[in-house]
């Protein structure tokens, strides 16, 4: 790889515009600009049709978005249409903008004009390139030349504006500004600012893209501020940011541009757009509200959301893409596990109702996911916190601390040895053929106690295919039944621990219980039973427990 080929495109702006670097908290919302069925469509691999486009653009409008661009109404009948649809049919709501893009060129920008004419309230984004490589290579155009065709764009989009039937506003964009001379763009904005005349009542948009990421984050928001300082009619101007994410850090970029005066975002979901991606509205918004701030966008059913984007554009939402994969609230490792175990349990019970679990960033039921299938999952490097959580959320089994260790040693290695991560029916199946009601070699047929002095039982035993009666005391019924399977046995064990607790509601609720018993030979082995009654839940967690030696 030869790294000489290459050297930084970008034209830092002078020292003296990080004062957005003492910041560390976005307050607000910026004004979010969806760029998904322009941007977001003209990098797939098949455009959306018009009812894909339709079924898309409820969507954005149920997330939240007031600003949606909705095409590029010259590039085709699809898009065109779309954009008539959405007007001869009254689809836009009243709190909803459309924007529309346009490069400058008179054609393009008439028939763009056709397009959103009537409509009730509209942006039209014009735009042209105006970085050093494009003058050089595209355009072959002298900087003047280049900012000739922007303000030529403006004249003629204000002269249409006036002849066209609509409520019109603009957005202007010197295209590939990161690798634009700071100085040349903002004399091109300024040129355009001058002929668009905004007011604070009707004000413009300056979007500022990094139409191709090339600095880190840093540098842009650099940019931004020298902008918010110097560009023409500030007060009457709203400036956007348009981050791509060739670097990687197109949310970097949008998060410092806002601390720098960046006041709207263009974004598309799960980072959709050209080549790497626009920023990703999602990230965004869910990085804002995981701060306590109202992001102003609904992402509380994250698998809709998911199912229709999939769906419409025929991308696939990653894995690990923030906030919405569908691996980004799983723990299979055992230490995050116990911590994100023992996290809910304290949230369950505490007063703080603030967010602060272990290793989970939101809560995944705001955003429409769940625990059980969400949060912890098992494999080889799960731990006995974590399996032991699966196994009291979804099947009630509140297993002791010790026994939950050897479960999770078990549960892991069946895991290991098929290579393969285990359901949470998987789970409840190792610790029931490992654990519950065992009867081989030994099973309890029939019991009657009567109480003397302290309590007697009378026992049928079938150890090893054999009936055995036997009459036996003890100091309370599992200590009869425990010396009476002694007697009948030969062997010798100490009851080391017991517990047991409900694990249904109501007057059939089951009882479980957990015993763990001692054996001469040092060893220790651990049986759980569940019955309706709770003695005989306890005899079947003894048997269980005698049974795991053999
Ligand atoms: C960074 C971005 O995302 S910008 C948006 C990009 N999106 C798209 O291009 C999708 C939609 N585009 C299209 O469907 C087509 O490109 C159309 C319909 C707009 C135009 O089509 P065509 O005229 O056939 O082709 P094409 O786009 O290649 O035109 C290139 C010409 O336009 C000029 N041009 C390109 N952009 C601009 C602009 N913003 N303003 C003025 N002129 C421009 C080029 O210099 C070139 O000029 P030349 O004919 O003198 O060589
Ligand atoms: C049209 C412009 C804003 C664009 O998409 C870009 O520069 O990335
Ligand atoms: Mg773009």
């Amino acid at each position: 790889m030869n790294y000489q080929k290459y050297a930084p495109g970008y034209y830092p702006v002078p020292q003296g515009y990080s004062s957005w670097a003492t910041k560390d908290h976005i307050e607000k919302a910026p004004q979010w600009c969806s760029v998904d069925l322009r941007d977001g469509n003209q990098a797939l691999v098949v455009p959306m049709s018009l009812d894909e486009k339709l079924e898309f653009f409820k969507l954005l409008v149920k997330i939240g978005f007031k600003q949606i661009e909705v095409g590029f109404p010259a590039a085709s009948d699809t898009e065109y249409e779309f954009v008539r649809t959405l007007i001869d049919n009254n689809m836009i709501p009243d709190d909803v903008t459309i924007q529309v893009l346009t490069q400058c060129r008179d054609h393009i920008i008439r028939k763009t004009f056709e397009a959103i004419e009537g409509a009730p309230s509209a942006v039209v984004h014009f735009y042209n390139s105006t970085s050093v490589a494009q003058r050089q290579q595209v355009f072959r155009k002298s900087p003047e030349e280049i900012c000739k065709i922007a303000t030529d764009g403006a004249e003629l989009v204000k002269k249409l504006s006036q002849e066209f039937d609509g409520n019109f506003r603009f957005e202007y964009s010197p295209e590939s500004f990161t690798g634009t001379e700071p100085e040349y763009a903002l004399h091109v904005c300024n040129a355009v600012i001058d002929i668009m005349e905004p007011t604070p009542e009707r004000p413009m948009i300056i979007n500022l893209p990094s139409t191709v990421q090339m600095s880190m984050p840093h540098v842009y928001a650099n940019q931004i501020e020298f902008f918010h300082n110097h560009l023409h009619k500030r007060d009457s101007v709203c400036i956007s940011v348009h981050p791509h994410n060739d670097r990687g850090t197109g949310v970097a970029d949008a998060e410092l541009a806002m601390l720098a005066g960046a006041q709207q975002v263009e974004c598309c979901l799960f980072g959709n757009g050209e080549r790497t991606g626009n920023v990703d509205s999602i990230t965004l918004a869910m990085n804002l509200y995981s701060h306590g701030v109202d992001p102003k966008l609904n992402f509380s059913n994250m698998p809709e959301i998911c199912e229709v984007y999939e769906r419409v554009t025929r991308m696939r939402v990653h894995e690990r893409s923030p906030y919405a994969g569908a691996l980004v609230f799983a723990a299979f490792s055992g230490s995050h596990q116990d911590a994100i175990a023992k996290g809910m349990d304290w949230h369950k019970h505490s007063d703080d109702s603030r967010w602060t679990c272990p290793y989970i960033p939101v809560d995944p039921v705001d955003i429409g996911r769940t625990y059980d299938a969400d949060v912890i999952r098992i494999n080889s490097q799960s731990g006995k916190g974590g399996i032991g959580f699966v196994l009291a959320q979804n099947y009630g089994f509140d297993l002791p601390a010790k026994m939950r260790e050897e479960l999770g040693y078990t549960v892991k290695s069946v895991s290991d040895r098929n290579h393969k991560e285990l359901s949470t029916p998987e789970v409840y199946e190792v610790f029931c053929n490992t654990y519950l009601n065992k009867q081989d070699p030994l099973h309890i047929t029939e019991i009657h106690f009567t109480r003397v002095d302290g309590l007697a039982a009378n026992v049928d035993i079938e150890y090893n295919g054999k009936i055995h009666g036997c009459n036996s005391v003890g100091n309370g019924r599992l200590d009869a039944v425990t010396n009476a399977i002694k007697s009948v046995t030969g062997t010798d064990f100490a009851l080391d621990y017991y517990s047991e607790h409900s694990l249904d509601s109501g007057s059939t609720s089951r009882a479980a219980s957990y015993i763990s018993i001692n054996w001469p030979d040092g060893t220790t082995t651990w049986g759980a039973g569940t019955d309706t009654d709770i003695i005989q839940s306890g005899i079947n967690a003894l048997v269980s427990a005698f049974n795991n030696k053999f």
